[in-house]
């Protein structure tokens, strides 16, 4: 495992007197898939945008010894923290290639693009492998499907070097596939940096989460492991009363991934 810890530390974003996030304190790790869920307004993006600085927040967020709150957004980018939105930001234009060009900073000619496949970046071939996205290279992402434009986007963390990804509901409006897909790519990224996963998908987070933070009403409600939250009573109740019987169904089912979860903390 390589990298350094995320550590959120009694994290507060106030809007104009309300607070949207109050106190939170959380870590997560390399090799890690973390969660962060809860109901709608819970406090989980403002807790992304205040790590990635494009919202003002007091406490702590450090990468390594490094101090993250106060810093600004690009320098934030370049200690090796990325994130994506609820919103696909990709160019739809340009292809997979170009995309992935600007992510990494080279500006690549119109010419370059017909070059042979050797003369592609080898942080973007590796992006391209470890994304699936190989086969797309010259394809506009604007055909791309739902699925494959969330992975462009993760694709250009990494071909950024990302150290820790923060992903805003990763696989909102995917068909089932193409969550299970996204869920073994999370995998395959995890062991080598740390991956924080901001979602509502209840099945998505038993399947693939490693540790789960469940925040309500800007404060931590419960966090541990998955058998562990889904058995607290609180988060039950919360889940009970703001997001109805299906959300309590799918958080009280028996977690499928243990497996999975006990291989990617030994690794
Ligand atoms: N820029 C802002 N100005 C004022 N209030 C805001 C702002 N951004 C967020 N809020 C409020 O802060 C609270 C937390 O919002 P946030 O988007 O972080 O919740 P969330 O848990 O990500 O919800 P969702 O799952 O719906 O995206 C909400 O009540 C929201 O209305």
């Amino acid at each position: 495992m390589t990298g350094a810890p995320l550590v959120v530390t009694d994290l507060r974003v106030e809007f104009s007197g309300f607070v949207a996030v109050g106190g939170v304190s959380f870590d997560a790790h390399p090799g890690e898939v973390r969660f962060l869920i809860g109901p709608n307004g819970a406090g989980k993006t403002t807790c992304i945008d205040a790590i990635t600085g494009l919202t003002r927040g007091t406490g702590s967020a450090k990468l390594g010894g490094t101090e993250l709150l106060g810093k600004q957004v690009h320098k934030i980018v370049r200690l090796g923290v990325g994130r994506t939105f609820q919103t696909a930001s990709v160019f739809d234009e340009l292809t997979v290639l170009q995309n992935l060009d600007i992510a990494a900073g080279l500006r690549r000619s119109p010419v370059s693009l017909l070059r042979a496949r050797r003369g592609v970046d080898p942080s973007i071939e590796r992006a391209l492998e470890e994304t699936g996205l190989a086969g797309e290279l010259a394809t506009p992402a604007g055909i791309l499907s739902h699925g494959q434009k969330q992975w462009l986007e993760i694709a250009m963390l990494l071909v950024q070097d990302a150290k820790v990804l923060l992903l805003d509901e990763p696989v909102a409006g995917m068909s089932h596939d193409e969550r299970t897909a996204t869920g073994e790519l999370l995998q395959r990224i995890a062991p080598k940096r740390t991956v924080l996963v901001v979602e509502h998908d209840m099945d998505f987070m038993r399947r693939f989460a490693t540790r789960v933070t469940v925040l309500h009403q800007g404060k931590v409600l419960s966090q541990g492991a998955v058998a562990e939250v889904q058995a607290d009573p609180r988060v039950q109740e919360v889940y009970l009363g703001t997001a109805g019987a299906a959300t309590t169904a799918a958080m009280s089912a028996v977690p499928e991934p243990v497996a999975a979860m006990q291989k990617l903390t030994e690794d």
